[in-house]
């Protein structure tokens, strides 16, 4: 794990200290920031990362491009949710997920019951420029991506909403981000 340079290690054992060793779960569309912020996250905390997309890819061979291409998305969700749950075995780990992973009943339970859920919500101009970046996103490969994202946010945004706490991802530095989500995360375990 790599000690984020701008958290000393005293300011790294205090947030670690306030926080416990509940694992931090980050769910919400793709391009929010998941996994860039929340390496950064777990950085600060001295915590294990943990990113399931890059689980799936390590375990099948392949990329998430490549694994819908062969063995098509029912057989991706199957693989993510068994992922989730053996990688929540886990403490003082923050976890990034795949986008669709908090949409599966049965994994989003697992998560709430067992974890600390943190919606990293972004507005759709942002995850668009975003996620354009980029073409490793299976499911936005459709003749119309600005549409096909409207749809996923309006039908995804209601469940994301499950989870604890929301941060909001504005085109700040991840590192802002990174520590509004921490602080959200204390408060929530401090209220419980
Ligand atoms: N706060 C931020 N400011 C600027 N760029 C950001 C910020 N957060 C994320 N990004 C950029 O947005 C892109 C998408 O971020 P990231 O891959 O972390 O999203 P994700 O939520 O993990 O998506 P997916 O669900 O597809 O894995 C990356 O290129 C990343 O560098
Ligand atoms: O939003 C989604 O359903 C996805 C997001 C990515 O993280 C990958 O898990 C995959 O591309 C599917
Ligand atoms: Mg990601």
């Amino acid at each position: 794990m790599v000690p984020d340079p701008q958290t000393t290690k005293a300011e790294r054992h205090e947030l670690a200290a306030l926080l416990g060793t509940t694992p931090i779960v980050l769910v919400g569309m793709m391009g929010a920031g998941k996994t860039t912020v929340g390496r950064r996250i777990a950085a600060k905390l001295g915590r294990r990362f943990l990113d399931s997309d890059d689980e799936i890819e390590a375990a099948a061979g392949m990329s998430i491009e490549e694994f819908f291409a062969a063995h098509g998305e029912p057989e991706f969700r199957a693989g993510e949710a068994r992922v989730i749950a053996r990688l929540l075995k886990e403490d003082n780990i923050v976890l990034a997920t795949g986008g669709g992973a908090f949409v599966n009943p049965e994994t989003r339970t697992l998560i709430n019951t067992n974890a600390v859920s943190v919606w990293i919500k972004a507005e759709f101009e942002l995850l668009f420029a975003r996620v354009s970046r980029r073409s490793n996103r299976p499911l936005l490969k459709t003749a119309n991506p600005r549409d096909t994202l409207k749809k996923l946010i309006e039908t995804r945004y209601p469940i994301y909403a499950e989870a604890h706490v929301t941060v909001v991802s504005t085109d700040v530095p991840q590192d802002t981000v990174a520590n509004e989500v921490i602080e959200a995360v204390h408060a929530h375990l401090k209220d419980k």
